[in-house]
């Protein structure tokens, strides 16, 4: 469990639905605390430290019915507090509280499906079909269904292939959904949450605006009068734990900036500035590209880089961390997806598609304690968050920038030369993208130059330059992508700003596949 506040905590028991943390992001949205935890992790001990004001009970792949599939402790029906059971939650409820679940023919519902209300209507559906058409469009994924309700329950919606799609025991305050609300294609969803967190007593009051506050007491009292550094790229997670650190304990932080010279055009320079002279803080800035560089010279397999600059950031925070006195706290900007990641409950074994530079074996290595701040929240409540601090919003909304740099950009061999041709072409790029208000609509843009060189003819001459190509993707959280939809008026303007202004380039690709089967870098 989360070492968390005072606030009111909404439980969220995970049977391994893909879409679990979808809920917890709805809730969120709505400023109301809450945990996901995997339905072994729930003991009755769990509950009773854990003490949620409301419980919801997540979908999962695995059928009722089936011998030994998941259950929550029957504790949980006693705590006294409202509980939501979603798709598989809904029939684990019926199961264990009297009703019936069958694997039926004809009776499994994917996708779009429409509910209609019974006669009486309840408050956790207020809001709820009131368009005129006298239906709710919700999303179904589902081949069991209820075909008996538990006794206590009553029928407020029905759909055409599950006609107990929304139940609810009224006295007791459990209800029931075949559908799922956390999803996008059930419009209305966020309004079922809401309703049922207002019955429950929330109050809303998970704000960055409160966290910010507690944050700095939780580390102050951690940290005490210890040394604490903190790795800062300029990205918008460790930015963030920068400042919140900073904010708390003032000179007690020492950020350590490694430039390995695999930076952006100007980004060196961007990040020292904002940091060391707006916020005053004590920032190292630790020029290492000719260490960097020149380890990586004749590497041209991305695995060997990426373990190569793994290696190297490790080796370098070591000596930095060496020459300051007391440093007994690594700072990390460890997001709530990962902590949730390294728990999952449908984690299995998964093949390794790239090593991601990761400065995680750090503190173990080198005898620190983690500090982490941003453990209980999403990306976006960070930027919320970064935003209380006051950070600018340039560098809030900036797009994620990988640790390899641009290393992972340039396929093959790393030469000097070829960096700089990419980060002109870049700043080209991404000086396009701003200028045409596409920057927020774009998840991560870059430019990756191809090993390869072609013929081109430029005043009447023969050039034999480098080819690029031009990335740019949308996303939610990088896991999947898809390329974006430039016009071809604004792709033909790029390519001849890249080739008029950035010697070296003299052909110009635009990068279409999506993740899967592609990868957002091209290593
Ligand atoms: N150049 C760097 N110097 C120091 N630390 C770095 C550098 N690059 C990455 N790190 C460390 O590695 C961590 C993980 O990098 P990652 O790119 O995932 O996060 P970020 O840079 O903080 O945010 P974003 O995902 O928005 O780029 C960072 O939080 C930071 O602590
Ligand atoms: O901090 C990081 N260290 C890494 O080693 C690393 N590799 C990829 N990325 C970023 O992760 C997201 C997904 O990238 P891929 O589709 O290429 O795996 C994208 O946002 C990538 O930029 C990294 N970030
Ligand atoms: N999405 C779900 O939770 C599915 C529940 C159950 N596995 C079914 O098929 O009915
Ligand atoms: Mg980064």
């Amino acid at each position: 469990m989360i070492e968390t506040s005072a606030h009111d905590r909404l439980l969220i028991i995970d049977f391994g639905s893909q879409v679990t943390q979808l809920i917890a992001r709805r809730l969120r949205e709505l400023n109301v605390y809450c945990e996901i935890h995997p339905y072994q992790n729930v003991t009755d001990a769990f509950l009773k430290d854990f003490a949620p004001k409301a419980v919801i009970f997540s979908g999962g792949p695995a059928s009722v019915i089936d011998e030994g599939s998941p259950r929550p402790p029957e504790s949980v029906f006693d705590l006294g507090v409202p509980i939501l059971g979603i798709c598989y939650g809904q029939q684990v409820m019926m199961h264990m509280l009297g009703g019936e679940v069958l694997r039926g023919h004809g009776t499994a519902e994917f996708g779009r499906a429409w509910v209609t209300p019974t006669e009486e209507r309840i408050d956790v559906l207020n809001g709820w079909f009131m368009d005129g058409t006298g239906r709710e469009q919700v999303w179904m994924s589902h081949g069991d269904h209820v075909s008996k309700i538990a006794p206590g329950f009553k029928v407020f919606g029905t759909s055409p292939n599950a006609p107990f799609a929304i139940t609810a025991d009224l006295e007791r305050r459990f209800y029931a959904v075949q559908f799922h609300p956390e999803v996008h294609h059930t419009p209305n969803g966020k309004t079922l949450y809401e309703n049922f967190v207002r019955d429950a007593g929330f109050k809303g009051d998970w704000t960055m605006d409160a966290y910010r506050d507690e944050a700095i007491k939780k580390i102050r009292e951690q940290v005490g009068d210890a040394h604490v550094i903190c790795g800062l790229s300029g990205g918008v997670d460790s930015s963030v734990t920068a400042v919140l650190l900073h904010e708390a304990i003032g000179d007690q932080l020492t950020c350590v900036f490694v430039d390995h010279g695999l930076l952006r055009l100007h980004e060196a320079e961007e990040v020292v500035t904002m940091f060391r002279d707006h916020y005053n803080m004590k920032l190292i800035h630790a020029d290492e590209s000719d260490l960097f560089l020149g380890e990586l010279e004749g590497v041209s397999d991305p695995e060997e880089k990426r373990k190569t600059i793994g290696r190297l950031f490790i080796d370098v925070f070591q000596k930095y961390a060496s020459e300051i006195d007391d440093a007994d706290f690594l700072a990390q900007g460890t997001l709530y997806p990962d902590v949730i990641e390294s728990v999952s409950f449908s984690g299995g074994p998964s093949v390794t598609i790239k090593s991601h530079h990761n400065v995680g074996g750090l503190p173990e290595k080198m005898g620190l304690k983690l500090v982490e701040p941003l453990r209980e929240l999403f990306k976006d409540e960070v930027r919320a968050l970064g935003h209380e601090l006051g950070l600018p919003a340039s560098f809030i909304g900036r797009h994620p920038f990988p640790g390899p740099g641009l290393a992972i950009r340039c396929p093959g061999e790393i030469t000097r030369d070829k960096l700089d041709i990419l980060r002109k072409a870049d700043a080209v790029y991404i000086d396009q993208i701003r200028k045409h208000g596409l920057y927020d609509e774009i998840w991560q843009a870059f430019v990756a130059i191809l090993p390869v060189r072609t013929v081109g003819v430029m005043g009447d001459g023969r050039t034999y330059d480098y080819a690029c190509a031009l990335r740019a993707v949308t996303s939610v959280d990088g896991m999947t992508a898809d390329y974006y939809p430039f016009s071809h008026d604004f792709l033909g303007e790029t390519a001849t700003r890249i080739i008029n202004e950035v010697q070296g380039i003299n052909r110009v690709t635009y990068d279409i596949t999506s993740k899967p089967p592609g990868t957002i870098e091209w290593e």
